[in-house]
C-alpha cells in the first residue's frame, strides 16, 4: 500500500475555509530556511470527537509537517467510506487495515498522523507508536464527544442511544489512552489554543528527552534545516 498524496489533505471543511486559516494561528518558527519546532514526528490519539483530525492538521501547519489521517488513508485505499467498510467488510478488516496503516505511518518522518478513535487501543498499535514518537492524547468530556459527533456518521455511536454508547465505549478504552505520552483537554477550548498547547507540550517532552540524552529523532528539539 503506498501513501496517496490525498493523505496529506485534510478531511474536513470546504476548500477557503480551512481551520487553521485565520490570525490566531501559532507563528510557525522559520528563519533563514531553518524551521524551529520541538519533533519532526507526533501522532495523536483519543476517542472518536475530541478533535485529533482537526487538531492535527493545523498542528501539521503550525509545524510546517505533512499531515496523515489514517482513516482517510483507510478510505483512500480500500476506496469505501469507513461506513461502507465496517458495514461490507466488518469491524475486524478495518482494524487490520489501521494495523497496516500504523506500520506504514511509523516509518514516516516529517508528519503529524491523526489515528482514529480505536487505533490507540490495540497492543501493537500502542507499541510501534509509542516506540516511533511521542503520541499526544486529546481528551474530552462524553457530552462534549456527543455534541461533536451527533451528526456524523461514525458506525460505532449509530445507536439508538450514543451518549450511553459513548461513556461505555470511553470508560472501556481509558486505560490504553492513559497510556499516550502527553495529555491535552480540548472541552470548550478552540483548536488554535489546543494546538499551542501542544507544541508547548512537545517543546517540554523534547527537552526532557534531549537531558536524557535520547537521540531517536536528531531534529527533535534543534533547530533542523529543510
Ligand atoms: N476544539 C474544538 N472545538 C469545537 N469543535 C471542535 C474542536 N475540535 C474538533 N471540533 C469539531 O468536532 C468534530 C469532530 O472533530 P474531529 O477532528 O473529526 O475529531 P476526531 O478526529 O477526534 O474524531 C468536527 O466537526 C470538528 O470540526
Ligand atoms: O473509535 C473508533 O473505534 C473509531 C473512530 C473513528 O475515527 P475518529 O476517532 O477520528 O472519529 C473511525 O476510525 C472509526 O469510526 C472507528
Ligand atoms: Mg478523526
Amino acid at each position: 500500500m503506498t501513501v496517496p498524496p490525498e493523505s496529506v489533505t485534510p478531511e474536513f471543511g470546504p476548500s477557503g475555509s480551512e481551520p487553521n486559516s485565520g490570525a490566531a494561528r501559532p507563528a510557525p518558527n522559520f528563519s533563514m530556511g531553518l524551521i524551529e519546532r520541538p519533533v519532526s514526528w507526533v501522532a495523536l490519539a483519543g476517542f472518536m470527537g475530541t478533535g485529533k483530525s482537526r487538531v492535527g492538521w493545523e498542528l501539521s501547519r503550525a509545524l510546517a509537517l505533512h499531515f496523515v489521517d489514517t482513516d482517510k488513508l483507510i478510505t483512500r485505499v480500500v476506496g469505501k467510506s469507513i461506513p461502507e467498510v465496517f458495514e461490507q467488510e466488518g469491524e475486524a478488516y478495518f482494524r487490520a487495515c489501521e494495523q497496516e496503516v500504523v506500520r506504514r505511518v511509523s516509518r514516516l518522518d516529517h508528519a503529524v498522523v491523526s489515528l482514529g478513535g480505536g487505533t490507540f487501543i490495540h497492543e501493537e498499535n500502542r507499541r510501534a507508536l509509542l516506540e516511533r514518537g511521542p503520541v499526544v492524547v486529546l481528551w474530552a468530556t462524553p457530552e462534549t464527544v456527543y455534541q461533536r459527533t451527533k451528526h456524523s456518521d461514525r458506525p460505532l455511536l449509530a445507536t439508538a442511544d450514543p451518549l450511553s454508547r459513548i461513556r461505555t465505549l470511553m470508560t472501556e478504552r481509558e486505560p490504553s489512552y492513559r497510556q499516550g505520552t502527553i495529555h491535552v483537554h480540548s472541552d470548550g477550548r478552540p483548536s488554535e489554543e489546543i494546538v499551542e498547547e501542544v507544541i508547548e507540550r512537545l517543546w517540554d517532552w523534547a527537552d526532557v528527552n534531549a537531558a536524557w540524552g535520547e537521540d531517536s529523532d536528531p531534529s527533535e528539539g534543534e533547530r533542523a534545516a529543510d
